[in-house]
């Protein structure tokens, strides 16, 4: 790495040890002086051992100030008292916020302070270190915050005041919050109201919902904006130039999760403040020509369709509807039938059952997944393999009987799963990994839910297939005609119909609902298109070769 020139090097005191602190334009480091004198107060003990060394990258420094010597300084609220022995020798000081990597992905706020015997020196370290702060121009300084309520265990609120605002008053970001009264408040204030030009990026506290609402509010309003018409599938997207954070506080907190690492308000917080930003794909979902909505984490039909439609009856039990509802809809065991189309993505790296994983750096996401393999298959006209697919115009058809039909754009880890519905999508090239899971027994099907939650491979059984796409299209087999309007009233028709012409069924209805990032969508038939646009989230994984610790929800003695 190219040696950087030195801004600025004092001998300064830290903890009553004499230290040798030096600032470039990358980073603050400071290490022991190994001297006779090496405690000036004496007694106190330091932790850092002589001659060790300790940096800082400036790009993670969150602020410095100095500290008023006569009465301390007031640093979130705490006064401290400024050692004696030191401020005799050292009167002047002053302190660095800066990000330290805790555990599992977390990061905290953590603080030095450095005495220096001159006044001048102390204001110009301050000052040097401010400039490099400034120079820094992917940070945002002005932020418009939604808070939800309602998400999660209702901690949306009480979790911004207290872990999240102090951080942002601390790096000076100035912030307009606005506390939502209703379902799509945000989303209906961003698409009309909101001064975009005055803000350097949004933020909402809450869920994958209130994520969804950010996406939905500015998506449209940039595409309306530029005379774009939603409803044409085939229709680009226009970015938008606003980034948009995530403080989790919802129940499932998957999108905040799959890209930090961790569902942690503190960590997001940080990742916003030092100005990290993560692009990710946006999949549009129309049905007939008409657009229905933006997803970004699941589109999932039959299991997570049905099971989101029973807990949202059931929103006052919290997260804990989700386990409630899941184990129900794992009890009824509903399967679909349906026609799948997909237009593979053959001209890619990577395949969704690869090992690695999409972290910081990503090669595949740094080339937007513009990346032609060598080992990309041809399209053939038929599949051998499979007796019930086929090939029309680079598009594969499968039909057949299926529990669920999951389209993950990125990986959906989330604490449930901390690997996620596709451990291996990318957030960033341009693509959907559609899993299909077909119908088999109870036993089967537990046996792939549980997978999700060690470290066995989900995919790896005889009725799970899994594709990464550009495009896809479902029809349910009942599909009444374009004019397919009340979803719920022709369902219960149809089941009905279907129980009295078979009355030796299982009784599955004709249609589940698409669960689509927590919202139900009102058709079944849809078509999806997967594109990655530079909607920067505010946030990105910060490891880079190590993986994600999955701990199991289960203990896994047997291979299931
Ligand atoms: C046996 C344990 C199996 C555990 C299997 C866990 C798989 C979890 C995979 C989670 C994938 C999350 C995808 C993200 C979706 C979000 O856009 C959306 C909005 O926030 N959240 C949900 O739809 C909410 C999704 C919540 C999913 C919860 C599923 C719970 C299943 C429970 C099944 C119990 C069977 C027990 C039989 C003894
Ligand atoms: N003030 C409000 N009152 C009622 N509903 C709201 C309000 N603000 C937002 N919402 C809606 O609440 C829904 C759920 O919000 P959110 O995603 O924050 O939490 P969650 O559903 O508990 O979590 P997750 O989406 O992670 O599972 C969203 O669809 C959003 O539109
Ligand atoms: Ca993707």
């Amino acid at each position: 790495m190219e040696k950087q020139p030195r801004l600025l090097a004092s001998q300064l005191l830290l903890k009553n040890s004499l230290f040798e602190v030096s600032l470039n334009r990358v980073l603050l480091t400071w290490k022991e002086i190994a001297t006779k004198k090496k405690r000036v107060s004496g007694g106190i003990h330091h932790p850092f051992k002589v001659g060790t060394s300790h940096g800082v990258s400036v790009s993670e420094i969150l602020a410095v100030r100095e500290l008023d010597v006569d009465c301390g300084t007031k640093d979130d609220g705490r006064w401290q008292k400024m050692p004696q022995k030191s401020t005799e020798a050292y009167p002047y000081a002053f302190t660095v916020s800066y990000v330290e990597r805790a555990w599992q992905h977390r990061w905290r706020c953590s603080d030095v302070t450095f005495h220096c015997l001159e006044g001048a020196l102390c204001q110009q370290w301050v000052q040097t270190i401010r400039e490099q702060l400034t120079a820094l121009t992917s940070r945002p300084k002005h932020l418009l915050v939604y808070i939800n309520p309602y998400g999660g265990k209702q901690q949306g609120e009480r979790i911004y005041e207290q872990k999240v605002a102090p951080l942002f008053t601390l790096a000076s970001i100035s912030t307009h919050v606005i506390v939502t009264e209703h379902a799509n408040h945000a989303r209906d204030h961003l698409r009309t109201e909101a001064e975009l030009k005055k803000y350097d990026g949004v933020v909402c506290v809450g869920g994958d919902g209130m994520f969804s609402e950010m996406v939905h509010g500015l998506v449209s309003r940039t595409q309306r904006d530029n005379g774009v018409d939603q409803n044409s599938p085939e229709e680009k997207l226009v970015p938008c130039t606003l980034r948009i954070g995530i403080i989790p506080a919802g129940s499932t907190d998957c999108i905040c999760y799959a890209t930090v690492g961790i569902n942690d308000p503190v960590t997001s917080a940080l990742h916003i403040i030092v100005g990290d930003a993560q692009p990710m794909d946006v999949c549009s979902v129309h049905h007939n020509n008409t657009f229905l909505r933006y997803s970004v984490s699941l589109l999932g039909y039959g299991f997570y369709g049905d099971m989101l439609a029973d807990s949202e009856r059931k929103r006052w039990m919290g997260p804990a509807r989700y386990d409630f509802s899941g184990f129900k809809t794992f009890l009824t065991h509903h399967y679909y039938e349906g026609t799948v189309s997909f237009l593979p993505a053959t001209d890619i790296l990577g395949t969704p059952r690869d090992k690695t994983r999409c972290r910081a750096g990503c090669f595949i996401c740094q080339h937007n997944g513009q990346l032609y393999s060598e080992d990309a298959p041809e399209i053939c006209e038929t599949d051998p393999d499979v007796s019930d697919s086929e090939y029309k115009g680079g598009w594969r058809v499968i039909r057949g009987k299926f529990l669920a039909i999951n389209a993950a754009s990125m990986s959906c880890a989330c604490p449930r799963s901390p690997k996620g519905l596709s451990p291996a999508a990318h957030l960033a090239d341009g693509t959907t990994d559609l899993i299909l899971v077909r119908k088999c027994s109870r036993f089967n099907f537990l046996r792939h839910l549980l997978r999700h939650t060690s470290k066995y491979d989900q995919f790896d059984m005889t009725f799970v297939e899994v594709h990464r796409v550009r495009r896809f299209r479902f029809t349910p087999r009942y599909c009444q005609s374009d004019s397919e309007l009340d979803l719920r009233e022709n369902g219960k028709r149809l089941f009905s119909q279907i129980c009295r012409d078979h009355p030796a069924c299982s009784c599955s209805p004709a249609y589940s609902s698409w669960n689509c990032d927590g919202e139900i969508l009102p058709h079944a038939a849809i078509e999806v298109g997967c594109v990655t646009t530079p909607y920067n989230l505010l946030c990105k994984y910060t490891v880079h070769s190590e993986s994600i610790q999955t701990p199991s929800l289960f203990p896994h003695f047997f291979t299931l």
